[in-house]
């Protein structure tokens, strides 16, 4: 049986997730055997739900690169930038992108509000903050004419509400694929109200 490139290099980096997990809180310990049915497959459905779009890809408070990485691995022809503002995560970082060979990522090692406004067409992010203050960072970082993707867990409505009294936006949810009551925001014409 042929191993695609992709699935080669997703078990590289599940390889190096498990590997430094012991000496950084990547994910949580407990989480670390379902890796890839809990982590990594939802930021794989995050990768086949944007293939179409096109422009650069910022991945916010990256963690140990859960979409960035993987969206990376997805698409390798796609500019990604991962903004983490901790020093070992980005150490990590670096090093998954020199052993398995990724040559489209950027690591940015500050925080989201310090970076400069980075004009992206399309941003994500993943466990980071509720959103209401989320899309402040993605306002602050997307393109005109952008669209973020925000994976959220099961309080994904009250979030929406909540958000929708500072702003305004279009919404596409999209079904997690690791729990049907988790979400994957798509939003597009994001206006602070
Ligand atoms: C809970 S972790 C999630 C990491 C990853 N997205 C995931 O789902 O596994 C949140 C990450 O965002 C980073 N972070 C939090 N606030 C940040 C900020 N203002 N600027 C840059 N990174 C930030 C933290 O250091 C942490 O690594």
């Amino acid at each position: 049986m042929t191993v695609s490139r992709e699935t080669e290099r997703l078990n590289q980096y599940a390889g190096l997730m498990r590997k430094w997990n012991k000496a950084i809180n990547l994910v949580a310990p407990s989480t670390l055997d379902a890796l890839e049915e809990r982590h990594i497959s939802d930021s794989r459905k995050l990768a086949e739900l944007s293939k179409a779009t096109v422009g650069d890809w910022v991945d916010l408070g990256s963690g140990g690169g859960l979409p960035g990485l993987v969206l990376a691995i997805n698409q390798p022809d796609r500019n990604i930038s991962l903004v983490e503002s901790d020093k070992r995560k980005c150490s990590f970082l670096r090093n998954v992108c020199r052993e398995v060979g990724l040559m489209n990522v950027a690591i940015l090692n500050e925080r989201i509000e310090m970076v400069e406004p980075l004009s992206a067409q399309n941003i994500s992010a993943r466990a980071l903050a509720p959103l209401p203050l989320l899309l402040s960072y993605v306002d602050r970082h997307l393109a005109s004419g952008g669209r973020a993707w925000l994976m959220k867990g099961r309080n994904w409505r009250n979030e929406v509400d909540e958000a929708r009294k500072d702003w305004s936006f279009n919404l596409t949810a999209h079904r997690s694929a690791t729990d049907p009551d988790s979400a994957i925001l798509e939003m597009t014409d994001i206006r602070h109200a």
